[in-house]
């Protein structure tokens, strides 16, 4: 068992705390991602649990183990975790093969006993999990940057840690490399059962790859849930600005509903207290709260000339309003387009069969419920 638990944890460097009472539990044989803004603490938190870095207080478990805890700092190598860096970082003057073994125990660390291990099966199964049997003996040099990647991943699987750290191992790769390593990640991690943990720039990737996500600001950890519930429910509006596009409006609260200038819409209470289950923070009726809409939940019909849409009543729900379309960001499977209407700018994301042009006047709904968060000063 390899369940991945950290609790509390307190990092720092000098005088200032990093990371502030970080608690984070991945199940085993899951994949975590964390994404955050530059300097929030991600790789301190990942060099953390490898035992790279001392924590200040708090626990890191992993399986049975308590890795970390007061007076206890098990050394990096006694902890069973595999790393992955940025750059791939293979020994230049070992053959693939042998940059694999060197992770098995067999080798004791050795280029030596490495070049005795590298004829090994267990080198040539790994090796072709990620489709580089036949490369075995080249050299890192003769390989392509997602090639060396493959490797270090191999690398790192090969001595079977129970967690495997990935620091931003697809960052160097051109968009197509890193849309087919990450599958290869996704399903080697997957068939060898081995708990990891991806931090990441990228939150599409995050979304797309993960079984959780861990969005971290400043050094906390604001929400860990599941991809699903991390873009469908964001803890906070920062968050959901944070992995996705985003529109936010003010508004005021209606039992179930909002009314806002998109006028009234079903909605759902976001609660600042997110382990709250207690209706006693739901606001009062007419309280002001900060409403959030995806643009992808904008859907749009095109408006005959002298056509006004029919929202002009507050009161109605679901009904259209009108607004123009400004710009278009086309990116081939759909586009986002920014729609004016009076004082209010918005973003709608369309299938590219929907695209219309600039300067098209169109009729906008909101498709679903939209959530409410409190409104802040
Ligand atoms: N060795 C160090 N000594 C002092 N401060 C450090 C050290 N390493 C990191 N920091 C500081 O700790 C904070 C967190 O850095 P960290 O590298 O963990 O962030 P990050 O989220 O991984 O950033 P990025 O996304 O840019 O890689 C930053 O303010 C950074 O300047």
């Amino acid at each position: 068992m390899s369940r991945l638990e950290v609790r509390d944890l307190v990092v720092g460097y000098e005088a200032a705390d990093v990371l502030h009472s970080v608690s984070l539990d991945v199940p085993d044989g899951a994949l975590l991602a964390i994404v955050g803004p530059s300097g929030c603490g991600k790789t301190t938190l990942l060099r953390t649990i490898a035992g790279l870095v001392r924590a200040r207080a708090g626990e890191i478990r992993i399986g049975q183990r308590m890795v970390t805890t007061h007076g206890i700092h098990l050394a990096p190598e006694k902890r069973r975790i595999g790393w992955v860096p940025q750059d791939a970082a293979l020994f230049p003057h070992l053959t693939v093969a042998e940059n694999v073994a060197f992770g098995l125990p067999s080798a004791r660390g050795s280029a030596r006993s490495a070049r005795r291990a590298a004829r090994g099966a267990d080198v040539r199964r790994l090796l072709d999990l990620v489709g580089l049997g036949a490369l075995g003996d080249r050299l890192p040099a003769q390989l392509s940057g997602g090639q060396a990647q493959r490797v270090a991943l191999v690398r790192a699987l090969a001595s079977a840690p129970d967690v495997v750290l990935l620091d931003e191992p697809f960052g160097a790769l051109d968009p197509i490399l890193r849309a087919e390593l990450r599958t290869s990640v996704r399903e080697l991690l997957r068939e060898e059962g081995v708990t990891g943990i991806l931090v990441t720039h990228d939150q599409a990737e995050a979304l797309s790859i993960a079984d959780l996500v861990a969005v971290m600001r400043g050094g906390e950890v604001l929400q860990l849930d599941t991809p699903e519930q991390v873009y469908r429910r964001p803890a906070t509006p920062w968050v959901a600005g944070f992995v996705g596009d985003a529109v936010f409006l003010p508004g005021t609260w209606h039992g179930d509903e909002v009314a806002c200038t998109l006028g009234r819409l079903p909605a759902d209470w976001v609660s600042d207290d997110q382990t709250s289950t207690s209706l006693a923070d739901v606001p009062v009726d007419g309280a002001p709260v900060e409403v959030l809409v995806r643009p992808e939940e904008l859907t749009l019909s095109p408006l005959a000339d002298g056509e006004s849409g029919r929202r002009r009543e507050a009161g109605e729900s679901r009904d259209e309003f009108a607004a123009t379309v400004v710009d278009i960001s086309y990116t081939g499977h759909d586009a986002m387009l920014t729609l004016v209407a009076g004082e209010l700018r918005l973003r709608a994301r369309v299938t590219a069969a929907g695209l219309l042009p600039v300067g098209s006047r169109v009729g906008v709904r909101v498709a679903g419920r939209v959530l409410a968060y409190s409104a802040r000063a």
